[in-house]
């Protein structure tokens, strides 16, 4: 589904280039929920930013679903951001003066097919998700985590190939950012819907299937969670401590 090869990305400071993906390989397969994690300016969102068409990289090759993302037109890109990505924001990123339900719809309209199918599909996602209550409320009226459970059911309503998640539970506390982890869950094990997520928080990567732990623009390691949640957050935070040179 997602393949990420020998991916390289620097930035330009003056004259000087300054690497900061280097030679990234990652694999991730329809259903899976995938964690990104990493010290700051390990290049988690750089890659997030390649991934979603929304920065160029140099060298190196990105395929979702089949479709090579290098060399493709400012207009290609728009069409897979739209047609085959769905995106989560730190901070929620609602239209105030929306209604839930209308936010949830706004990527149909962009995509041109604010139909029927959309609006059953809005009002079924409502109830899967566990907000129908919320629906004619704007969004100043509803909880943070109720916002972000509606920005998950919006990254859906196009029926995405990849969902991706840039910090969805950094403005949350732990018991909201828990029922957001829980709609992605939700979403896997409901719609078979593959999560790429971005997160500082080892209490919420625990929550996925594997975390690719990033270091200096390089994958440090990846883990998968063979047990509990609770042991895989336990192999998270021993793992961190070793990449930061707390223990040998
Ligand atoms: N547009 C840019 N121009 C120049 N350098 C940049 C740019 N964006 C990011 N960088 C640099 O690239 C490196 C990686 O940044 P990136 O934001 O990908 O890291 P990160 O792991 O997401 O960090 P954080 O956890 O702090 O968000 C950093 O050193 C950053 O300063």
């Amino acid at each position: 589904m997602l393949y990420v090869k020998n991916l390289y990305k620097s930035y330009l400071s003056g004259s000087k280039e300054y690497p900061v993906l280097k030679k990234i390989n990652l694999h991730i397969g329809v259903g899976e929920f995938v964690a990104v994690m990493g010290p700051s300016g390990s290049g988690k969102s750089t890659l997030l930013n390649c991934i979603s068409c929304y920065i160029p990289f140099e060298k190196g090759e990105i395929r979702l679903g089949g479709t090579a993302l290098a060399n493709l037109d400012e207009t290609a890109l728009a069409k897979v951001r739209n047609e085959k990505l769905g995106f989560v924001f730190q901070d929620f990123m609602l239209l105030d003066g929306l209604t839930i339900r209308e936010n949830i719809l706004v990527p149909r309209i962009i995509r041109g097919n604010a139909d029927h199918e959309g609006e059953e599909l809005a009002d079924h996602l409502l109830t899967l998700f566990g907000i129908d209550h919320i629906r004619s409320k704007y969004p100043a009226e509803v909880s943070g985590g109720e916002r972000q459970r509606a920005a998950v059911v919006r990254s859906l309503i196009n029926r995405p190939l990849m969902i991706l998640a840039d910090e969805p539970t950094g403005n949350l506390d732990s018991k909201s950012g828990r029922t957001v982890m829980e709609a992605f869950e939700n979403a896997r094990n409901q719609m078979n819907t593959t999560v790429f997520m971005v997160t500082h928080d080892s209490f919420f990567a625990s929550f996925c299937d594997r975390v690719i732990l990033l270091k200096d623009g390089m994958v440090f390691r990846e883990l998968e969670k063979n047990g509990n949640r609770s042991s895989f957050h336990e192999l998270l935070l021993t793992t961190i401590k070793e990449m930061s040179g707390d223990i040998q």
